[in-house]
């Protein structure tokens, strides 16, 4: 080889380790400094992009209105009719919208403001808190697995574990300064909202009664785990060629999403993507893979992904809840019998983080690899 080839394969390795490190600090870095084209690091192989056509589809036309539940109608007579329609959105969708659900208009549009400002702080405000530990009680990063993902996808997020909150509270960001006030509130009162959800999903699946066994299992849902995500998409100057995030799943029992007016979360649903439309003052409650164990797989743990879109960014507020990290998750024994053998094996939060640290998670792979048959 020549001196000069050396010589201009050694600045290519360069550029790439610069370019590389700069996709690293994330997607708003990057639009702050004026782009106008997608960079390759996040163009999508055809068929996984927005718009690609499987069967008769085109992604972008078609949306969806999710099955509503009136939460306040859960505390009245109606309670069995809606436990009902919980139970149907919860095996035909994976998804439903939760109304009137209680929680004060202030402590949301607090939240999302709050986190809409985080990502507007300089860059090296952001990166104080940029880490690889999974365990960490405050992560800011880009991408879905930034350490991992061959082609990044166009989001930046900032992660809080909730508990207890007295031990990582002085772990999360003290800027903006009224974040740690808005994110414990929102916090709790998504809490409150989760656990009088879960009791109606166990009362659906026909799980609660009066025994010492099912008062103990409520307990184990409120010494749950809630880890608070809060999702930036900016605006994209070619969104046909990348995502938000990925087609996935979620891992706990259930996610709470607070999502602003700007559409961009796709479902699949009857095996195409559609589009959920914003509802205000509603949250999108979804089923997780904990969920679809622990109710033997008739609650369905659905894939959905986001789309970013040229003229708006946009914001987003998932809180997803589960049992305690060290517990073991596994089919409810009351569900499984002879006609209805246990589809899945024992699982708990260190097994999840090993897969997803081990390889690429694209699809339903940790659930999949979950499944006993
Ligand atoms: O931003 C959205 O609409 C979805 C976010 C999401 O799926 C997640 O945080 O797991
Ligand atoms: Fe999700």
């Amino acid at each position: 080889m020549s001196p000069g080839m050396s010589f201009a394969v050694d600045t290519n390795r360069e550029d790439e380790v610069q370019l590389e490190s700069r996709y690293q600090k994330g997607v708003r870095h990057l639009c702050d400094s004026g782009i106008t084209k997608v960079p390759r690091k996040y163009i999508l192989p055809i068929s996984d992009r927005p718009n690609s056509f499987k069967g008769d589809q085109n992604a972008e036309n078609l949306s969806i209105n999710l099955p509503i539940i009136d939460f306040s109608q859960l505390q009245g007579p109606n309670r069995y009719q809606v436990l009902n329609s919980l139970a149907k959105a919860c095996e035909e969708y994976g998804f439903f919208q939760l109304v009137n659900h209680g929680i004060a208009n202030d402590a949301i549009v607090k939240m999302i403001d709050v986190g809409r400002r985080f990502f507007e702080l300089p860059f090296d405000e952001r990166a104080k808190f940029m880490t690889a530990d999974m365990y960490s009680p405050v992560r800011y990063g880009t991408s879905f697995n930034q350490n991992k993902d061959g082609v990044f996808c166009w989001r930046d997020f900032l992660k809080l574990s909730c508990n207890p909150v007295s031990e990582v509270l002085s772990f999360w960001p003290s800027s903006p300064v009224d974040l740690r006030l808005a994110a414990v509130n929102y916090s709790k009162e998504t809490k409150g909202l989760y656990l009088m959800l879960m009791e109606a999903i166990l009362e659906s699946l026909g799980l609660v009664g009066a025994t010492k066994e099912e008062s103990d299992s409520l307990k184990e849902f409120e010494d749950g785990s809630q880890l608070m995500v809060v999702n930036c998409y900016p605006s994209c100057p070619e969104p046909d060629l990348t995502l938000g995030m990925p087609p996935h799943s979620d891992y706990g029992l259930l996610t709470l999403l607070l999502q602003d007016e700007v559409r961009g979360l796709q479902i699949q649903h009857e095996e195409k993507w559609v589009t959920v439309e914003p509802i205000p003052n509603s949250f999108v409650v979804n089923v997780g893979d904990h969920l679809e164990i622990f109710s033997n797989g008739r609650y369905k743990s659905v894939l959905h992904r986001v789309l970013v879109n040229s003229s708006n960014s946009r914001i987003s507020v998932a809180s997803l809840h589960s049992l305690p990290v060290e517990t073991i998750v596994k089919p409810s024994p009351k569900l499984i019998n002879e006609a209805n053998p246990r589809l899945y094996k024992d699982t708990d939060f260190a097994t999840f983080l090993k897969y997803i640290s081990s390889c690429e998670p694209k699809s339903k792979n940790f659930l999949q690899s979950r499944r006993l048959t």
